[in-house]
């Protein structure tokens, strides 16, 4: 790809990552317009590089990416700038697990907004001219990282949305290539912990001085290889101390497979805090919350777990099916035992009282099971808040599950009219069925029992049962044949 004229967009680029991508990017003849929320920061990075290459060849916009109008505003701006946008870049990102839903705005919602608005402006197939997007991961996108979870889920939530549109049907009418960037940790700011904005703050810096941090050049040598490899579609680009830079095959959660279903790695430097539970879980006489109970899955999950003896309190936004599932629970298993409370839970106040009612009806709650969701892609921010931010925090002596079930037989399924490519859809779920409640709310009550599965990820489907994997596959098929590392 040649990068003489070719107009770049980028998040994030003041500091750091994002200024030394910009930097590579100018020296290469491309034109910039990077955005930031800090204006001296960006200011001062627009003087400096516009001594260096041109005054119309880079752009400083303040925008603070959460806010869509700003994000909007600022890729607008680069499009009349440079006549078109090639390449976009969303590199804005922060570490900071007290504020996890800002983090998630910052790392994963705007990365969203910005691909999407990319996408729609590139697309051949609507006047576009094509192009790359890259989105920069992180290595805790591919591994879990204990230290910071909510930083870790905001990464692997982009590697999901990254490579489903690598593959989307579309992709070779639309023209844009998918890419996500995974840099260990790296040389920057980012790296340096005032505050306690991470979990076991002393261990990490102790490890990084101990191992060292990757040097910035060595992530922007792997970027421009992101950018300039025509041939990378879906691609995720790993680059660590260890092994270089590398397309990986498979994005691991257990690269040492060390037990099943135990699926956390032994790496001395990761404090393993979690106690190996011997006793089976059985849930007569506990308290569960739930949330997204009053039907579908959530239903038949409260129901199984009532005629095991469980005490259950569901939420659910839909009042009117909620009333009518907990009058009919009541009725059959006792008025007693399960209580119906109204709460959205992607709004963090109904979520805590609804959590809270359940801790006082029962004394304690010994099982939590994050049910809700929603599957919308045209209000794809409400799908975020529910799916991803809306889960609620927990301490420590808690085992966590991950319940990963082919299509089940819900509304879910039924009304499935949000979503791209309807037909293909349907034709899944009509080749491989889809599976009664009552079989997953069955699996859900292993997840609940089995006291060995801290970690663990367990897939149903009709055709296999159910199984725990070893592995979070993400291109089970090995499609792309660039992809090339398959074990760490
Ligand atoms: N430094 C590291 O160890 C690693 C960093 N990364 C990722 O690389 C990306 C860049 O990180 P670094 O350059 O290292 O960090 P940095 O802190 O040096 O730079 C991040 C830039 O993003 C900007 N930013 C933050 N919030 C923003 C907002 N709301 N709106 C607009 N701009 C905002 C900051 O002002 C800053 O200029 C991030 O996405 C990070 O998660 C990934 C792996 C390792
Ligand atoms: C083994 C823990 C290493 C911690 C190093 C560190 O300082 C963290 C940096 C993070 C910043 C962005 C990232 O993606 C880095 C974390 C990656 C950790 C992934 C752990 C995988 C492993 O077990 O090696």
């Amino acid at each position: 790809m040649d990068l003489r004229g070719k107009g770049v967009f980028l998040t994030g680029g003041a500091n750091g990552l994002g200024r030394a991508f910009t930097e590579k990017l100018l020296y290469r003849k491309a034109r910039v317009l990077f955005c930031d929320i800090y204006t001296v920061a960006g200011k001062a990075a627009e003087c400096e590089l516009q001594a260096k290459y041109g005054v119309n060849n880079v752009i400083f916009v303040k925008a603070d990416v959460t806010d869509e109008e700003q994000l909007t505003d600022a890729f607008k701006e680069a499009v009349s700038k440079f006549g078109a946008v090639d390449i976009c870049v969303n590199n804005a990102g922060i570490m900071d697990e007290r504020i996890w839903d800002k983090m998630l705005a910052v790392n994963t919602v705007s990365h969203i907004r910005g691909s999407l608005l990319a996408l729609e402006h590139m697309r051949m197939d609507r006047g576009g001219r094509g192009g790359v997007i890259i989105n920069v991961v992180a290595l805790a996108g591919l591994f879990p990282f204990s230290y910071c979870p909510a930083y870790s889920a905001s990464k692997h939530a982009m590697i999901g949305f990254t490579r489903s549109w690598a593959i989307s049907p579309e992709q070779p009418d639309h023209g844009v290539r998918w890419c996500c960037l995974c840099p260990q940790a790296t040389d920057t700011e980012f790296m340096v912990f005032r505050e306690d904005r991470i979990y076991m703050k002393d261990a990490i810096i102790k490890r990084n001085e101990e191992k060292g941090l990757l040097p910035v050049v060595e992530v922007v040598e792997a970027f421009m290889k992101l950018v300039l490899d025509p041939d990378n579609n879906g691609a995720i680009l790993e680059v660590t101390k260890e092994n270089g830079t590398r397309y990986r095959k498979r994005q691991m959660v257990d690269p040492d497979g060390v037990s099943n279903p135990i699926l956390c790695r032994d790496d001395k430097h990761l404090l393993r805090t979690f106690r190996k539970l011997t006793v089976v879980m059985d849930p007569q006489g506990k308290g569960v919350f739930l949330t997204g109970g009053a039907q579908g899955l959530g239903r038949g999950t409260v129901d199984k777990l009532l005629s095991l003896g469980a005490k259950v309190l569901f939420c659910d936004i839909n009042v009117e099916k909620g009333r009518a599932t907990e009058a009919e629970l009541q009725e059959q298993y006792g008025v007693d035992v399960v209580f119906f409370h109204p709460a959205d839970v992607s709004d963090d106040k109904q979520h805590k009282a609804a959590f809270q009612r359940a801790v006082s009806k029962f004394g304690t709650v010994d099982i939590y099971v994050n049910n809700a969701g929603i599957m919308n892609e045209n209000t794809w921010e409400k799908m975020i808040a529910v799916n991803v931010m809306s889960p609620d925090q927990k301490d420590h002596g808690v085992r966590w599950c991950c319940l990963c079930p082919d299509p089940i037989d819900t509304s879910m399924i039924k009304n499935n009219n949000n979503i791209y490519h309807q037909e293909l859809f349907e034709q899944y779920v009509k080749e491989n069925g889809v599976m009664p409640v009552s079989q997953v709310a069955e699996v859900i009550i292993k997840l609940i029992r089995d006291p060995e599965n801290n970690g663990a990820i367990l897939e149903v489907s009709l055709r296999k049962g159910a199984n725990y994997r070893r592995r979070q596959v993400v291109d089970r098929d090995g499609v792309s044949d660039l992809v090339v590392v398959d074990t760490y």
